[in-house]
């Protein structure tokens, strides 16, 4: 039974979404007509799609097996995606273990946030995930193909590809991860030389140091951040392969369980017996799905951005009250770091996502009747993969956690309500993760000191004007400022003086990363400063009230002398690092509470 909570918010988001689902339903069945896109081809189109294809050329081309298109993101920078490098030529023999064939569609970008975290390239990021979803799009618009193998884990790509993969929504498809490195140094010992470096108490040898051992091998890095979120979300969504989310690279257990992903694929195809298009796996109650998973397990606040984006791929219009009404109904049940000392491989360790789903299924808190790739329903997912001799089964979830400082019942939380806020007032709406911070810390009233970059806030850490009790304020760090970076170096400067006894918070248009925490942050505050939102008007010793119990972030000035505030200067536009490609997706962009997303806010009105 359907906790009424959830229910009334499912219900809100469907009748707000009726007309563009509704298109979107009708795209998807008008592209399904006539039996596939690959009866459409003409000779030559197909010749040159079969070409060198091989082995599987005679299959491909005479049509009768099921061509799984691949969509990789595969590159070196990302220690998430290097796996990939040898997944297709084994997809391809997997596919033909079931008659099935496999090609790549295409490539698509993707940027490590961790190689440009407070670097200019930074600056691309949220962008990218739109250049993946139009690169995802240019891969499948060959219509070669009866399903879709997205290989994606990180950060912007797996909303990419989802958003992208949504726009051929008569086709299925299954979300392939490569699973998490195993753990190194710990998170909290990796933070902690930060805050040392930071103070200058250690160089850069034992910085550089500790940050290899944290980050040292092939896979996800270990901390709860966007990354995992995005596994998280694949889980509660029904679009993995069961499990699929926290198994180590490298391992037989993980092959196999890839290997049943394409056999699967060859089976929901649309061809297959079981067609299982993407476009009805992802409705409301899967978009809600992600929505709990989220905020039950104190997930990145990245996806308060995403998952709108990935909705209205889909058709699906979702905003920031969703969210917070969700908070309110959903515990929150895990603390992985930023949000504990554990890591993704502990948290699997002590029951993973098939203890989450069960606990948060018998609660009633996730939609179990949602349209999944491999199950009848979701808990058909609550499940572990393990190998049985050579054989892939699967064993039922846990009926308890095995470590309950990391995981919980849904009826015995670490916390009542989720892990994000909607906080709001005369400085706009944003998000505020309480579940990283301690409840102590989730009020604060101190004067502003206002920046337009973190490296301005740095070199005042340095100088030593930050030492009190401080709201910190980054502007002009929205979607069409500079493209809502991360501000993710702040953390370890402002966890320093949050430890020296100081009350501290950020407030930015900006974002944080999603392994940011400790520190209050009301981030994506829009509207951004660009353009007249109210941060532009803020001064130097304003008093900032943010407060993460009653959702609201206020500037304490008398309404008359606020009337008379101008706006500070608008900061030059990026340039350098390839920003200037992007200036169309900066003026196209819109909010932050829409997916900042200029790409979707042109296809307003039309899909
Ligand atoms: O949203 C996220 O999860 C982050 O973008 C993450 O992907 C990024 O790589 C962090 O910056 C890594 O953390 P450190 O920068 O602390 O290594
Ligand atoms: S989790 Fe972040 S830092 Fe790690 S590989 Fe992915 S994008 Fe890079």
């Amino acid at each position: 039974m359907t906790d009424p909570r959830i229910a009334e918010v499912t219900a809100r988001i469907v009748e707000r979404s009726r007309p563009t689902r509704t298109r979107y339903l009708d795209l998807i069945e008008r592209a399904r007509a006539g039996g596939g896109e690959r009866n459409r081809l003409s000779c030559g189109n197909l010749a040159h799609g079969f070409a060198a294809s091989g082995e599987d050329k005679p299959a491909i081309r005479g049509g009768g097996a099921m061509n799984i298109g691949i969509v990789t993101a595969y590159n070196d920078m990302l220690s998430a995606h290097q796996p990939y490098a040898g997944y297709p030529d084994r997809m391809k023999l997997w596919a033909r273990e079931v008659g099935a064939t496999a090609q790549v569609a295409g490539g698509v970008p993707a940027m490590c946030d961790g190689v440009t975290q407070g670097q200019p390239g930074m600056e691309l990021s949220l962008f990218s995930r739109d250049t993946i979803a139009l690169s995802t799009a240019i891969g499948l618009s060959h219509g070669m193909f009866e399903s879709m193998a997205l290989l994606g884990i990180c950060d912007k790509i797996v909303p990419g590809l989802l958003i992208g993969a949504l726009r051929f929504g008569h086709l299925p498809a299954i979300l392939i991860p490569a699973g998490p490195m195993p753990s190194g140094l710990a998170n909290k010992e990796k933070q902690r030389v930060r805050q040392l470096y930071a103070e200058g108490k250690v160089g850069r040898a034992e910085l550089l140091e500790a940050e290899a051992a944290s980050y040292h091998g092939a896979g996800t890095c270990t901390f709860y951040g966007t990354a995992n979120s995005n596994q998280m979300m694949m889980e509660v969504m029904g679009l993995h392969m069961p499990g699929a989310a926290f198994l180590n690279p490298g391992t037989k257990l993980r092959q196999e369980v890839t290997r049943a992903a394409v056999h699967r694929l060859a089976a929901i195809g649309g061809d297959g017996g079981d067609y299982r298009p993407l476009g009805l796996c992802v409705d409301e109650k899967a978009i809600v799905n992600a929505c709990v998973g989220l905020l039950a397990t104190g997930g990145s606040t990245n996806h308060a951005i995403h998952i709108p984006a990935i909705a209205r791929a889909a058709g699906i219009v979702i905003d920031w009250e969703d969210l917070d009404r969700l908070s309110g109904a959903v515990p929150l049940i895990a603390r992985v770091y930023p949000n504990g000392s554990g890591d993704v491989n502990h948290f699997q360790a002590a029951g993973g996502m098939s203890y989450v789903m069960a606990t948060l299924l018998d609660a009633g808190l996730l939609h179990d009747d949602i349209l999944t790739v491999a199950g009848s329903c979701l808990r058909d997912h609550a499940a572990d993969p393990r190998l049985d001799e050579e054989a892939l089964v699967y064993d039922p979830a846990p009926p308890a956690p095995l470590d309950e400082t990391m995981l919980r019942p849904a009826t015995n939380p670490f916390l009542p309500d989720g892990g994000m806020r909607l906080v709001q007032g005369n400085l706009g709406r944003g998000t505020f993760k309480t579940s990283a911070v301690d409840p102590s810390r989730w009020t604060i009233e101190a004067p502003a000191r206002v920046f337009a970059d973190q490296d301005e806030v740095l070199a005042a850490f340095k100088a030593g004007e930050l030492a009190r009790d401080v709201v910190v304020v980054v502007r002009f760090q929205g979607p069409r400022a500079n493209g809502m970076p991360e501000l993710h170096k702040l953390t370890p400067p402002l966890g320093v003086l949050q430890d020296k006894g100081y009350r501290v918070a950020l407030v930015t248009d900006g974002r944080m990363s999603g392994a940011s925490g400790k520190v209050p942050a009301a981030i994506h505050v829009s509207p951004e400063a660009l353009g007249g939102g109210p941060l532009a008007k803020l001064r130097d010793g304003d008093i900032v009230r943010l407060c993460g119990e009653t959702g609201s972030l206020d500037v304490l000035v008398p309404a008359e002398e606020w009337a008379t505030r101008e706006d500070a200067p608008t900061p030059p536009a990026p340039l350098g690092t390839g920003r200037e490609l992007f200036a169309f997706m900066r003026h196209g962009a819109d909010t932050a509470e829409r997916g900042g997303s200029a790409m979707l806010a042109a296809m307003e009105g039309v899909a």
